[in-house]
């Protein structure tokens, strides 16, 4: 019997097309792709249309081989499988069960055709098609290097008047280059993931000399993270026109924060133990070639200062290059509602992002990730820490139990989802990342 494929107004739908990894029971870890609430088989779909180039990509278990073949076949891919996933779903019935003409194709002799009924093509299609409930999903990338920025101008400026009250809220460079910092990339997890509260050494301002112990000011960072493929040499740069071209999609990333270790730690070289402990991102890599119609002119004010050159890039689809991304975002915790960031506020995009990364020669590889920082808006709703929700712990949330948390306390639970406008209406799925917090070892 066939199961539903997907409802129009899934943000799974095929204006999507999300790639993750998964495995069963009988299959080891491969690439999939998304497709309401099935994941499938592209290896072996690809496989049985002859596109033996994707198959023997997609039967790895990370996306990076696929990332390695550059965009222009992420391209070809994308455009097969909207061809083969999308006529399937239109030409469904009601019921949205598969039609005849689209198993056709992906017959593994390629002789289906007119003989192949509905009956033959829903079996041939069942072959590549799971439940999602019926899978595991695992980090869909090997991390190469790790990189997270900071291109919130409302969180940048809170974060400064917290730690920084003698100083102007955002550092003189910050409008002039994104600022960003190496995180570790082994330590990158997929949702799900449980968290393991860090310990380490923290002190306070008025504390006489540091201590030794658990973080009691753990946190979270709501923010998307970019994945990269077609890998550079070394000396070469990416500029802001070409950044998409090395940008295969996003993801949605936690990066967990011990604000007190942090605090104590970072002074002069940056965040390092206080953020290594651990980097949670969701299942599925959604293509940027899927936020075609949320692509968003960045915010500017006047006094802004013109950046330089290799930040502008030329312009081209009306919003130019450095264009933003209208992806909304919204972070719980333990099932209440704690923040709605929005992430067109951001000042720096992604493609300025790739541009700044690699102006100095340092080359790309498959598989990095970087993170555009945390999303906050101006307004208290859309902040995407707690230290900025609850002032550093001085104006406590109240969640939905009637509990109150300053930062997160053993055995919370704290999701992201996110999505974006799609075309004629549709939305554009990035699905969840969920972590608990358990206790200190
Ligand atoms: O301003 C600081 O000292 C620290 C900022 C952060 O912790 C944020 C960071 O990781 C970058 C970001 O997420 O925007
Ligand atoms: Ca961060
Ligand atoms: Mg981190």
């Amino acid at each position: 019997m066939s199961r539903d494929l997907v409802s129009a107004d899934h943000p799974f739908g095929p204006q999507t097309l999300a790639f993750g990894v998964f495995s069963t029971d009988a299959n080891a870890p491969r690439v999939g792709v998304r497709l309401g609430d099935d994941v499938i088989d592209v290896s072996t779909l690809a496989g049985a249309a002859g596109r033996e180039d994707l198959a023997a990509a997609w039967a790895t278990p990370s996306l990076n081989a696929f990332l390695a073949l550059g965009h222009e076949v992420w391209a070809d891919a994308r455009a097969w499988l909207t061809e083969t996933l999308g006529a399937a779903v239109e030409g469904a019935d009601d019921r949205r069960a598969i039609p005849s003409n689209w198993v056709s194709s992906v017959q593994p002799d390629g002789v289906a055709g007119e003989g192949a009924g509905a009956g033959a093509g829903v079996d041939a299609l069942a072959a590549h098609r799971h439940s999602l409930e019926d899978v595991t999903l695992h980090l869909p990338i090997e991390v190469a290097d790790y990189v997270d920025f900071y291109a919130s101008a409302h969180h940048a400026s809170n974060v400064g008047k917290i730690f920084r009250p003698d100083n102007a809220a955002l550092p003189p460079n910050w409008k002039h280059l994104p600022i960003g910092y190496h995180g570790r990339a082994g330590t990158v997890v997929v949702d799900g993931t449980d968290i393991t509260r860090p310990t380490g050494q923290r002190k306070a301002p008025a504390d006489p000399a540091p201590t030794f112990g658990p973080s009691i000011r753990l946190d979270i960072e709501a923010e998307l993270g970019y994945v990269v493929g077609g890998a550079t040499t070394m000396g070469s740069r990416v500029s802001v026109d070409e950044a998409a071209q090395h940008i295969f999609g996003v993801v949605i990333l936690n990066d967990w924060s011990a604000r007190d270790i942090q605090a104590w730690e970072y002074v002069p070289l940056g965040p390092f133990l206080g953020k290594s402990f651990g980097t949670s991102i969701s299942a599925w890599v959604t293509p940027l070639a899927a936020f075609d119609s949320a692509r968003v002119a960045l915010p500017r004010e006047e006094g802004d200062p013109e950046v330089l050159d290799y930040l502008r890039g030329g312009e081209g689809d009306g919003v130019g290059a450095a264009f933003g991304l209208d992806i909304h975002v919204e972070v719980s915790l333990n099932g209440t509602v704690i923040s709605r960031p929005e992430n067109r506020d951001m000042y720096w995009s992604p493609a300025q992002m790739l541009a700044h990364m690699t102006v100095n020669g340092a080359s790309l590889r498959n598989g990095d990730l970087f993170g555009s920082g945390t999303i906050s808006g101006a307004e208290k709703p859309t902040r995407g820490s707690l230290l900025e929700l609850s002032w550093s712990g001085t104006e406590p949330l109240t969640l939905d139990d009637g509990s109150t948390r300053g930062f997160l306390e053993d055995g919370d639970t704290v999701t992201m989802t996110a999505w974006a406008p799609g075309p004629d209406g549709t939305r554009v799925g990035l699905g969840q990342v969920s972590g608990t917090i358990t206790p200190a070892t």
